[in-house]
């Protein structure tokens, strides 16, 4: 019973819920019936896309099932090294043979085969193209000079004439055109003769690639199909958001400014769209009742691990600057655009409050923070595993791994406000 325990949870909340019964089937190959909860994951992380709110879910996951993330080679830093095109060279070496992957990186689905289990899942997630190249462009506007060369900063202004800015072939021009095809490893500067058949293709192609591309505009409906097809329990894919921008940061679109976006951004416009429409049927062949039911059921299992782990409501949302325990506090790209996350205060102890678990921590740790913690103690069990090869490994010369374990500070106990080492997500290739 014990280790049919998931299953048993997901027939009974498929019962309660009045929704068809998930069954494993060919996503547990190679695991110990239709209950076991699929375990290799390939999560492409698109860019502003709410990809580290998924991300986070899947790091904990790992942690909560002793399994392996893939993370990058400390050269790379958090990323494996984007936007060159991922290889399985980029990876760590304490943390292979991986059962995980979920940092930035551009898409090579040969490279990416070589590293994985054969029985992995690829997943991804896309949003809306306006919103997100809203983002992007507040986001990476001090970044990528496509976008700091226009006068004043305003999108608009780039929009009216988007080549009067934007060199295709300029360090960090995939912020500024076609960001998600990029990301999918495709051609974000296909002529505009060619664009909208290359677009159908190439989403046919990663509709063979992808169990699963979510949708950032319906998270939680995605989750309930994500949480089916990996054979998850609903705690399994309790969130809460990361990576926010406060209301300040954001400006409104007007429906031109959209058109604009999505003219200029015309192969990622036809992937939203093909992949907005397939979560749909998805949904739909799934019963739109059941699906509500479950979104509900899933926002009252957040709240209820909200009180259990912080003793009420969620800690407040700060922008970065404010947030005084700097394992929480998300990068902030510059002075022009504010990233909340969530404040814990250091004095929580001292005033009589129990510190939260670990668990809850890491649900609303940035995914720089808990990347660092995760390679350490992933290279902590490698070399326990193989005191030999790790030896063979130092003494081969894998400076970054002792470089690397000697920055770590990975005790997660609220510290001291220190100022965010700008290196820490350093020059933007590195970083973002
Ligand atoms: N749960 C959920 N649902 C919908 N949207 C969400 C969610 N969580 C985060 N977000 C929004 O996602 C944006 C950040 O995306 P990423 O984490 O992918 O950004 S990054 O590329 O890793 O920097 C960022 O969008 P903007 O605020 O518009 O910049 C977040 O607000």
């Amino acid at each position: 019973l014990l280790h049919h325990g998931g299953h048993l949870n997901l027939t009974l909340e498929s019962f309660w819920l009045g929704c068809p019964s998930s069954t494993a089937s060919s996503t547990t190959l190679g695991r110990s019936g239709p209950s076991a909860k699929h375990t290799s994951v390939a999560f492409l992380k698109t860019h502003k896309t709410a990809s580290s709110t998924v991300q986070n879910i899947l790091l904990r996951f790992a942690e909560r099932n002793n399994l392996t993330v893939a993370l990058p080679i400390t050269t790379c830093d958090h990323q494996f090294c984007y936007p060159r095109p991922f290889s399985a060279h980029f990876v760590h070496p304490h943390t292979t043979p991986p059962d995980i992957i979920t940092n930035h990186l551009r898409f090579s689905r040969t490279e990416l085969r070589r590293l994985m289990p054969n029985n992995t899942i690829y997943i991804t997630i896309l949003r809306e193209p306006g919103a997100m190249f809203e983002s992007l462009f507040t986001y990476f506007n001090h970044h990528c000079l496509s976008f700091k060369r226009v006068p004043n900063g305003s999108l608009e202004t780039f929009l009216e004439h988007p080549w009067s800015y934007y060199r295709p072939e300029e360090k960090d021009s995939m912020y500024a055109r076609n960001t998600l095809t990029f990301d999918l490893g495709g051609d974000k500067d296909r002529p505009a003769s060619e664009a909208l058949a290359y677009a159908k293709r190439f989403a046919a192609e990663m509709e063979r690639v992808f169990s699963l591309v979510m949708i950032s505009e319906y998270f939680d409906e995605s989750l309930v199909l994500l949480r089916r097809l990996l054979s998850w329990d609903l705690n399994d894919v309790l969130y809460v958001s990361l990576n926010m921008r406060t209301a300040d940061s954001k400006s409104s679109l007007s429906s031109k400014s959209i058109a604009k976006i999505r003219a200029w951004n015309a192969v990622d416009s036809v992937l939203y769209d093909y992949f907005n429409a397939s979560l749909w049927r998805q949904l739909r062949a799934l019963g739109l009742a059941c699906v509500e039911r479950e979104v509900q059921l899933l926002r009252q299992s957040r709240d209820r691990l909200v009180r259990s782990c912080f003793g009420g409501h969620l800690p407040p949302l700060r922008s970065a600057a404010h947030i005084t325990n700097n394992q929480l506090r998300p990068w902030q790209p510059s002075s022009k655009v504010e990233i909340v996350g969530y404040d814990l205060p250091v004095n929580m102890t001292q005033k009589g409050h129990v510190p939260p678990r670990d668990e809850c921590l890491k649900m609303i740790m940035p995914e720089v923070q808990y990347t660092r913690l995760l390679l350490h103690s992933e290279s902590l069990r490698y070399r326990k595993r193989f005191p030999l090869r790790s030896s063979q490994l130092t003494s081969r010369g894998v400076g970054h791994t002792r470089a690397h374990k000697e920055s770590l500070a990975p005790s997660l106990n609220p510290q001291p406000s220190e100022t965010m080492a700008r290196s820490t997500k350093g020059s933007l290739r590195l970083s973002q």
